[in-house]
């Protein structure tokens, strides 16, 4: 569904990502972790060419995407959802109005059916309450949620997370989680998910890629992950007080 071929990307004069070959397929949750600076939001940022590759090919089911016009870069865009950091709602809207933006600014959808969309999303991650208040009204993690309504309100294919739950309280942090692995399981949406959190990745992910230094130095499943022998891997782990006996099913969600 994506596939990176020996990427590279200089930025600043450094190979911020460094001839990286990996792949995500249809129905995965990838998680994508690594250090400060690793060059984690730079690979999703790659995925929806709001960067390009300086060498290297970038493929979206099927397509190379290097090149693509302004039309098909339209529909490529289309397919994902995009949850960047904050949540970014428009704070002199509604959470109804925010959600609904997206489809009152891109398609000819009637404003009955509009409504009925946003209603289900609302209800989906439990913000039926919430729709006609203002951002500054809801608490962070229901800012999160109102953005993931908004970013599945198209119905993407794929939804790109950037830190999903970074500024949230443990509690929040693991309901956002849960409905990342709602979207896989209830509508069948690919995921990439970059987080500094560990215990969110091994609980989310089916595939889990660490990047350090542009290079990718583990790509395995929660349970390859956690046994990794790569030292980066080992003191990421450590770092987060999970080590290599640790059982990675206490962090499953199957
Ligand atoms: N537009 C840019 N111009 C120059 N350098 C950039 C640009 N965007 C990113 N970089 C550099 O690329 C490197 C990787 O950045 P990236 O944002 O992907 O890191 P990250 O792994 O997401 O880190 P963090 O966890 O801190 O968000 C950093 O050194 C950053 O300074």
């Amino acid at each position: 569904m994506i596939r990176f071929e020996n990427v590279t990307k200089v930025l600043g004069g450094n190979a911020v990502l460094d001839n990286i070959s990996f792949e995500v397929g249809e129905g995965e949750t990838f998680v994508i972790v690594g250090l400060s600076g690793a060059g984690k939001s730079v690979t999703l940022k790659h995925m929806i060419r709001l960067m390009q590759a300086d060498a290297g090919n970038i493929v979206i089911e099927g397509e190379i995407i290097n090149d693509l016009g302004r039309k098909a870069l339209r529909e490529l865009r289309a397919k994902f959802g995009v949850l960047f950091q904050g949540a970014a709602l428009l704070q002199w809207m509604t959470v109804h109005e925010n959600i609904a933006l997206p489809l009152r600014e891109l398609t000819h959808t009637p404003e009955d059916e509009i409504l009925r969309l946003v209603d289900e999303k609302l209800e989906l991650l439990g913000l039926a309450d919430a729709g006609a208040k203002y951002p500054s009204d809801i608490s962070g993690g229901m800012q999160k949620r109102a953005g993931l309504a908004r970013a599945i309100i198209m119905s993407p294919k794929i939804i790109l997370y950037d830190e999903p739950t970074s500024g949230l309280d443990p509690v929040t942090s693991r309901r956002i989680d849960d409905l990342i692995v709602n979207m896989r399981k209830k509508l069948g949406i690919t995921s990439v998910v970059v987080t500094h959190d560990l215990h969110s990745a091994l609980s989310i992910g089916s595939r889990i890629m660490m990047l350090h230094h542009g290079k990718i130095v583990e790509n395995a499943t929660p349970e390859g992950f956690i046994r990794s022998k790569d030292a980066t891997v080992q003191s990421f782990l450590e770092s987060q007080y999970i080590t290599r006996k640790g059982k990675w099913e206490e962090f499953s969600h199957e």
